[in-house]
């Protein structure tokens, strides 16, 4: 079989971000608000930095009000809950992202239940959760890591997975299991492979779609793929490039690309395929709370 064609999560998020800006414009001209998005970041976590970073730069892009809170790694779980309870008190903020993972001496699940969950727009809290898996979508913020993977599957196979086998590698609240909703709702058959599934090989030969959230760079050879299959690889490692010059590093997938594209018939690049994704959904979900918060209809975008 022929190469895989590589899927262009970076254009694909760019086309999102030029439709964000254009509705954003014409929010604010209709009388509405202009989207706020607050980020919080606790410690100085150097590859959080970096994301956190993007996302503020991006929301600026898209014509937002958009804040960031540093926090020292030592913050208390009580102050961070007070930093969330003003921004949930703040009407010039629609969005809230408190970036994760948070240091030890706070419990993730409080903050996260804490954010009001209409300014969730990670869809994290347990009420998007529940939105999320009854189908009540109208009202939910979707995870933007899987709601942005959903849309380059959707690009490459259309809006019904009928008939689809979809694998998940990986069972987390943030990716594998919102990314199992949506490949669900999109009537896709669906199994959730993790660190205790036998034979994952031969698991993941059997998908139409594979989804890899893993966190183990290059962990899925071309042997678990599929001929044919759309694979898409969430993973984000960092890993050395002695290549590059000493103390060198470059980013890499969960999925090895080489070997998995000489079977796949697309797939998507690590770096240039989800990450750039999220961060556009993550202004989309911004825009849409925005749009909800002013009792107008948010634009599909
Ligand atoms: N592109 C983007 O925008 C984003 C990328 N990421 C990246 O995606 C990856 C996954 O993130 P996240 O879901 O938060 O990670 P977690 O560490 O929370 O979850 C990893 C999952 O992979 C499973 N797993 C680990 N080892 C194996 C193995 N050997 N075989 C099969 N399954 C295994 C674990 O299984 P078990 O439950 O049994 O332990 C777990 O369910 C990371 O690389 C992360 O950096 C994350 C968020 C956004
Ligand atoms: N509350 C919360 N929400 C998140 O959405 C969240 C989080 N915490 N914690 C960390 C993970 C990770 N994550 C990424 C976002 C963008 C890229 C991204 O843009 N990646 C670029 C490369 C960037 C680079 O070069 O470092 C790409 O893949 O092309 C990656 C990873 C969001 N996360």
């Amino acid at each position: 079989m022929a190469e895989a064609r590589r899927i262009d999560g970076k254009a694909v998020a760019a086309g999102i971000i030029d439709r964000v800006k254009a509705a954003t414009t014409a929010l604010t001209a209709d009388g509405g608000p202009q989207p706020g998005l607050a980020v919080v970041i606790v410690g100085a976590d150097p590859a959080s930095q970096v994301y956190v970073g993007s996302k503020e730069k991006m929301a600026r892009e898209c014509g937002f009000h958009s804040v960031k809170h540093e926090l020292s790694a030592e913050t208390s779980e009580a102050d961070l809950l007070a930093v969330v309870e003003r921004l949930n008190a703040d009407p010039a903020i629609h969005g809230i992202l408190v970036q994760l993972p948070l240091p030890r001496q706070i419990d993730e699940a409080r903050v996260i239940e804490a954010i009001d969950p209409d300014k969730d727009v990670d869809g994290f809290n347990l009420i998007n959760v529940g939105r999320l898996a009854t189908g009540a979508l109208d009202k939910a913020f979707v995870p933007c890591t899987p709601a942005g993977s959903m849309i380059l599957i959707r690009g490459a196979l259309g809006d019904d997975l009928s008939g689809l086998n979809a694998v998940v590698v990986g069972r987390s609240n943030i990716v594998g299991k919102p990314m199992a909703q949506l490949l669900l709702a999109a009537n896709a058959t669906v199994t959730i492979a993790h660190s205790r599934t036998k034979d994952l090989a031969a698991v993941c030969r059997n998908a139409d779609i594979l989804v890899a959230a893993v966190g183990r760079a290059e962990m899925l050879t071309g042997d678990y793929v599929k001929e044919g299959a759309v694979v898409i690889d969430v993973g984000i490692n960092r890993v050395p490039a002695p290549e590059k010059g000493e103390g060198k590093s470059r980013l890499v997938g969960d999925v090895d690309y080489a070997s998995a594209a000489a079977r796949a018939a697309a797939i998507t690049p690590v770096p240039g395929g989800v990450g750039p994704m999220t961060i556009a959904l993550l202004m989309a979900n911004t825009l849409t709370s925005a749009c909800r918060a002013a009792g107008k209809a948010p634009p599909r975008l």
